[in-house]
């Protein structure tokens, strides 16, 4: 079967400021079927946004291979999409227009398409009424869904998420997963998604990769049978409930290589 996004055997070293090496993933294996929803879980510093700028082409790995669609990454690409934990907009620029942004940046200029589909997306997450504002005017979680809306324009085969609900409320990020299944399951991506929450992984992905300590590495990968869709019950599931139990002990404890 053909893979969307191999990793292989990639070490990635980085140089401290006081000129030490950091070996920030060591012998990374990874292999993305098309259009499935994976996961990345560990503790802070195991390199898990690493993964993503290599599989994106913002980093060049140290040793070892990515690849996307069977070709070595050597740059970014225009078919992934990337959603960061900060929303990372251009404050002068109205909403409707930064997430329009990367086709003037890139065409020099926005189709009425272009225009239609950003309306579209500002819909579905919740900002028809915000297109005109400039971001400072939005709170932190409004101005991330807006960075969320703007990585779907282009509509991307790939998408790379780094803890992207994480400055959103309880109750909005929920929403948000939910949103983010509901897109995904209309126009199915491959997913590699960051995150912190054991139960964000659980609710969202086909698997889970659980990253050990530095040097980073993939300490297991854990399937996830639940049904989809996956909706508000799926987290009274007794399956999602053990296994998010299991996942914590695991994540938590430690354990000798
Ligand atoms: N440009 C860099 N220069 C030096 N060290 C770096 C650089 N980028 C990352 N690192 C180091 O590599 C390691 C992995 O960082 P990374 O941000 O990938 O971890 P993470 O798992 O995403 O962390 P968190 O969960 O806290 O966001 C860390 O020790 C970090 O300090």
């Amino acid at each position: 079967m053909q893979h969307v996004i191999d990793l292989d055997a990639l070490t990635q070293t980085f140089r401290s400021s006081d000129g030490s090496p950091v070996t920030a993933l060591q012998g990374v294996d990874l292999h993305l079927r098309r259009h499935e929803f994976v996961s990345l879980i560990g503790p802070s510093g195991c390199g898990k946004s690493t993964i993503l700028r290599l599989i994106s082409g913002l980093l060049l790995p140290s040793s070892g291979a990515v690849r996307v669609f069977e070709q070595p990454v050597t740059e970014p690409r225009d078919d992934i999409g990337l959603v960061f934990q900060k929303p990372t907009l251009l404050p002068w620029l109205s909403v409707l227009e930064n997430i329009t942004f990367p086709m003037r940046h890139k065409y020099g200029r926005v189709s009425p398409s272009d225009t239609a589909r950003a309306q579209e997306l500002l819909a579905m997450v919740g900002l028809s009424d915000f297109s005109h504002k400039r971001p400072d005017e939005l709170s932190g979680g409004m101005q991330q869904r807006v960075s969320i809306a703007r990585s779907l324009l282009h509509d991307p085969d790939i998408l790379l998420m780094d803890e992207p609900f994480s400055a959103l409320d309880a109750l909005t990020r929920d929403e948000m997963s939910f949103e983010l299944l509901r897109i995904w399951n209309e126009r199915p991506k491959t997913v590699v998604f960051v995150t912190h929450s054991i139960q964000e992984a659980l609710l969202l992905s086909d698997r889970i990769v659980v990253m050990s300590a530095r040097p980073g590495r993939v300490a297991d990968i854990i399937d996830v049978p639940l049904e989809r869709p996956r909706n508000l019950a799926t987290l009274a599931d007794p399956v999602f409930t053990r296994m998010a139990n299991d996942i914590r002990v695991q994540v938590f404890s430690r354990k000798p290589d």
